[in-house]
């Protein structure tokens, strides 16, 4: 009666409402992974404890060993989910059951596709386990008492989950936490204890706690046994594991339902010992773009839960993998700044680092279709270690993947490797262009000559680009990088007949090039003839030393460099026309419209379209008035 009277009410925020009617509604398909989330949650407490037991060197009172039990009582029809971890004090019951403090949950409201089976596997990943309860559940009722607090100061939560929870005092002989779900009319079908000792195998067998069920048969006695296998897989030898293992623990620590691509798990013995087991997902986890998103791969020390990587551990640019790193060597109290001059934590994630590499080089050269697929989801993200990993750039180098004129599709297939197989003889510049799109690239009059002598060209169209070739990569293993777009015209394996006829043009049509840069003076730094060109009249080129044409696009968003020349091709119908016609009174009107041309075909903007069409409509009046 007391008890009651101190109930007091509380409204859920309001993206909790939200997610509790999407829950109910959307996962239904998938209602077993409650199951999964609290059980997950109660070992989370169970690996807290421990710890704070452990830092505050109160590991004597560790005396209790740890367990999770599930149980259900067929006429109440409730499942009840208990756990001996760290429990909650009442601020900390307000705090993290009733609100939602991840900010990543309005993504993944945003997130949620309809399809059931991808909006359970975002579940897990956001961090909404608890309320998955509701899923099956009318109402929950959640008695827990923190470590620390006596047997009287536990706290009960309750909730219909329709908009509001009620808190009391209550009383716990343990710290921990009980759950208690009772059931929705209609799933009496999970109360069964092969039913629910099934689910518990093939979502939590891979748990580090023991989860305690009634022995078969004997329900309602004090016989229990644990039903999963309890122990931490990494430390197990890697000839006691199947895929199967790996796949069901890489499920329990990311919530992503979908296999990973591939695993490496190593155990390291020599200066430093530690354990590694690393996963690459299939997909890209929904916050990779998201700045400070939660890292995956997590510490521990001796088996213990340490803490989740805050940048240490992996590098930026391999923040897709997720996983363990279990080391011997840091103390269990070891904090964030201890980590930060760590040279143990300095030494496994160089050593993490280069295993991750290995290992999609690996997979790169036996399994080409899958690197493909990983290339998909993570290429522009690993493309930033070329700028971040100075020290394994080359590793990193080798891993990339690119479009090429030599690639009869848009999708990314060709390494620089494969590339430098392909040479002509004689050559030994590596070409790309930077283009906005795959069609822009394909369509660029800058590749008219190297289509024309079988050269292949890299089709470059992502931001992030701009800086592997523009700046940080001069060359890959002493093959030069080079712009096709940039400089004075490549000479592709010319012959001497070609050479010299050229030199030949130039000499040809030096006066026609002197009163075109003349008309075009403010806008073309330069003006002279090509060999690039085999079917467009003109092109545009940055001057050399300026930077690649498509960069500075890109960072002044005029679409032109700063030093643009103007390159005419001599064999084109038009120049020949001008060259035998040097007094032709529309040279002016040629020019600009020739420029202009130019700056259209590389997807740039006309400067004063007004007087480029006038320009152009004033050759097309004299063209008619000819004919
Ligand atoms: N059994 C429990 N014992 C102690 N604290 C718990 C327990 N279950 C939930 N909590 C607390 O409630 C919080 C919210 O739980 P919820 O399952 O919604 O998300 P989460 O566990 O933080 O995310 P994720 O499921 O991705 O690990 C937890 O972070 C934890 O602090």
């Amino acid at each position: 009666m007391v008890l009651q009277e101190e109930q007091e009410s509380f409204s859920f925020q309001a993206e909790v409402t939200q997610l509790l009617n999407l829950m109910a509604n959307s996962l239904y398909s998938n209602k077993e992974i409650f199951l999964r989330e609290l059980i997950s949650n109660a070992s989370d407490a169970i690996d807290r404890l421990r710890f704070e037991r452990f830092s505050q060197q109160r590991a004597e009172e560790n005396a209790e060993k740890p367990w999770i039990r599930v149980g259900f009582d067929a006429d109440a029809k409730t499942i009840t989910i208990a756990d001996n971890g760290i429990g909650m004090g009442r601020d900390e019951v307000i705090e993290n059951i009733g609100t939602i403090a991840r900010s990543g949950t309005m993504e993944f409201l945003r997130g949620l596709t309809g399809d059931q089976r991808a909006d359970a596997n975002l579940i897990g990943q956001f961090g909404v386990g608890f309320y998955s309860a509701f899923v099956v559940a009318e109402r929950v009722v959640l008695v827990t008492r923190r470590a620390g607090l006596d047997a009287d100061q536990a706290v009960r939560w309750e909730s219909d989950g329709a908009g509001e929870y009620s808190l009391s005092a209550a009383e716990r002989d343990e710290p921990g936490t009980t759950i208690v779900l009772h059931l929705r009319e209609g799933e009496t079908d999970l109360l069964n204890s092969f039913r629910l000792r099934t689910i518990v195998q093939r979502y939590s067998d891979h748990v580090g706690v023991p989860i305690l069920m009634p022995v078969e048969g004997s329900e309602g006695s004090e016989d229990e046994s644990a039903v999963n296998e309890a122990s931490a897989l990494w430390r197990r030898p890697k000839s006691e594991l199947v895929e199967k293992d790996y796949h069901d623990y890489y499920r329990h620590i990311t919530g992503d339902f979908s296999e990973p691509l591939t695993h490496l798990h190593s155990k390291v013995e020599g200066r430093y010992d530690y354990t590694l087991l690393l996963f690459v997902p299939s997909n890209a986890p929904y916050d990779l773009w998201v700045r400070d998103a939660r890292r995956k791969v997590r510490l521990h020390v001796q088996r213990v839960f340490i803490m989740d990587d805050d940048g240490q551990l992996m590098p930026d640019y391999l923040r897709f993998v997720s996983g363990i790193i279990d080391s011997s060597d840091l103390p269990l109290n070891v904090s964030r700044e201890i980590l930060q001059s760590s040279l143990a934590v300095e030494h496994i994630r160089s050593s993490a680092t280069k295993k991750v590499l290995k290992l999609l080089k690996d997979l790169a050269e036996k399994e080409p279709e899958k690197y493909a697929g990983f290339w998909k989801e993570f290429g522009t993200v690993l493309k930033e270690g070329i700028a971040d990993d100075y020290s394994n750039r080359q590793d990193v180098a080798e891993l990339l993947r690119f479009t090429s004129t030599h690639s009869s599709t848009e999708n990314a297939d060709v390494s620089f490797r494969d590339y430098i197989g392909r040479m002509k003889d004689g050559q030994d510049t590596i070409y790309y262009l930077l283009a906005p799109s795959f069609a822009a690239a394909t369509a660029s009059p800058h590749l008219e000559a190297f289509r024309a002598k079988g050269v292949e060209v890299l089709l470059l169209g992502e931001a992030v680009d701009n800086w592997v070739v523009g700046g940080l990569m001069q060359e890959f293993d002493g093959h030069r990088l080079q712009s096709v777009a940039q400089g004075a015209p490549p000479d592709l394996g010319d012959t001497a007949e070609e050479k010299e006829g050229i030199e030949e043009a130039a000499e040809a049509h030096a006066d026609l090039i002197a009163k075109v840069k003349e008309l075009l003076d403010g806008k073309a730094w330069d003006v002279r003839v090509t060999n690039r060109l085999t079917t467009s009249p003109a092109c545009i080129v940055a001057a050399e030393p300026d930077t690649d044409i498509n960069l500075a696009q890109r960072m002044r968003g005029t679409g032109l460099p700063n030093q643009p020349v103007l390159e005419l091709n001599p064999e084109h119908p038009i120049v020949r026309r001008l060259n035998a016609h040097p007094d032709d009174p529309r040279l002016a009107d040629w020019a600009h419209v020739l420029f202009n041309q130019a700056v259209l075909t590389m997807g740039a903007r006309v400067e004063d379209p007004a007087s480029f069409v006038t320009h152009l409509n004033d050759l097309l009046v004299t063209l008619t008035e000819e004919s």
